[in-house]
């Protein structure tokens, strides 16, 4: 078997949550240490790990970043490879992502690049969030390990393999999660008008909050107001005393971001006064918008264009958030789709990207920074 498709079913195998990647850092530092050291510098950082690759005639630096972590998922693909951790699957493809990282290194490790080279293997990029910490450190403790430009890619589903798909400025929207706790009292089944039932005020409450979008965001602005999760009560026959949703705002400017939670609290507020209830309102963490930078975006593009069997894409924004923007708001860079020819969707627990995507984009994302 090819060896970036072995590596790609090993990291599927142990899927692990933002800031718990242990087993993956274990990994990713022993397939590196297999790799010629010459050039290489390896330095960890929480779960993360940084390893610099020295240039023979650098003039900058280019960075590449992968992110590490998995989903709460039950994988459902059916693969025989599928994850081993129960609960937890590499649902939105960073085992893919690591894989394409990992041959990068071991590229330059054998032949050595012109430029200087740092390859990010970032945590919790699906919660709570690697990349701003990670950078926080980066430039208190190791300025020396800063790029001045960095890449990125993430799998797209929806595109053939070979596919390269960005676009200069806004390409992902800005996130925040979004936890809300409702606090009723509880009771028998049989006595309701005993109790103030929070099944029925969050029922309530997420049909309002579905109002947001339709009647309260300008509609040539675009935003999503998403619940992925309910939870209320004990048992049948206990009305709730407790309900919490779990959701994520998505916007695409500050201002429609603001909109959006003057908005949630004001429902929530109306349904306190409504259903006589408590409600706490968590924003959890939050996501810069991944802005790329309009020349580097471009010159991968026409890299893209040039490059043998790849289909260059100027692609619109999408709603999905990164913490790679936080890398860009500082860094001039750019983040690509990558194509990965797959019937499910991110995020999907029967989700199967192509693996013809690995050779092709670690090839793709070698030459491209060779080129630089
Ligand atoms: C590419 C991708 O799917 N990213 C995630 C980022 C999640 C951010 C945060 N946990 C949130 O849910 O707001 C996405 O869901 O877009």
């Amino acid at each position: 078997m090819d060896t970036l498709i072995q590596i790609r079913r090993e990291l599927h195998q142990i899927p692990e949550l933002g800031f718990q990647e242990f087993k993956t850092q274990q990994y990713l530092l022993k397939t590196i240490a297999q790799f010629p050291q010459d050039y290489l510098s390896i330095t960890t950082w929480n779960t993360g790990i940084v390893v610099k690759i020295t240039g023979s005639n650098p003039s900058k630096t280019i960075g590449w970043r992968t992110d590490i972590d998995g989903l709460p998922i039950t994988e459902e693909t059916g693969l025989p490879f599928s994850s081993t951790h129960e609960g937890k699957m590499h649902a939105c493809g960073h085992d893919c992502h690591m894989t394409i990282a990992l041959a990068l290194v071991s590229a330059f490790a054998t032949t050595q690049p012109k430029q200087n080279v740092v390859v990010y293997f970032q945590p919790a990029e699906e919660g709570p969030g690697g990349a701003e910490p990670m950078l926080n450190w980066l430039k208190t403790e190791r300025p020396d390990l800063l790029p001045d430009e960095i890449y990125a890619l993430h799998i797209a589903p929806e595109y053939p393999v070979g596919t390269v798909a960005t676009r200069a400025g806004l390409l992902f929207a800005n996130t925040s999660e979004l936890f809300i706790d409702l606090k009723g009292l509880g009771g028998h089944a049989a006595y309701p008008h005993k109790t103030r039932d929070m099944t029925i005020a969050a029922a309530n409450l997420i049909l309002q909050l579905q109002t947001i979008v339709s009647r309260n965001v300008n509609p040539l602005d675009s935003a999503v107001v998403t619940i992925g999760k309910m939870t209320s009560g004990t048992v049948q026959n206990i009305i709730a005393e407790n309900a919490r949703l779990e959701g994520t705002i998505r916007t695409l400017n500050a201002s429609a971001m603001a909109e959006v939670k003057r908005r949630i609290e004001a429902i929530c507020a109306g349904i306190e006064a409504s259903f006589e209830c408590d409600i706490t309102i968590d924003y959890g963490s939050m996501y810069y918008e991944v802005n790329n930078n309009e020349q580097c975006a471009n010159q991968l593009l026409a890299f893209a264009e040039s490059f043998e069997d790849c289909q260059a894409v100027t692609c619109s924004a999408a709603m999905t958030g990164e913490d790679f923007g936080y890398f860009l708001k500082e860094i001039p860079g750019a983040l690509y789709w990558a194509g990965a020819n797959c019937e499910y969707g991110l995020h999907h627990a029967k989700i199967s990207p192509d693996e013809d995507l690995l050779t092709f984009n670690a090839n793709f994302v070698e030459q491209f920074i060779r080129s630089l």
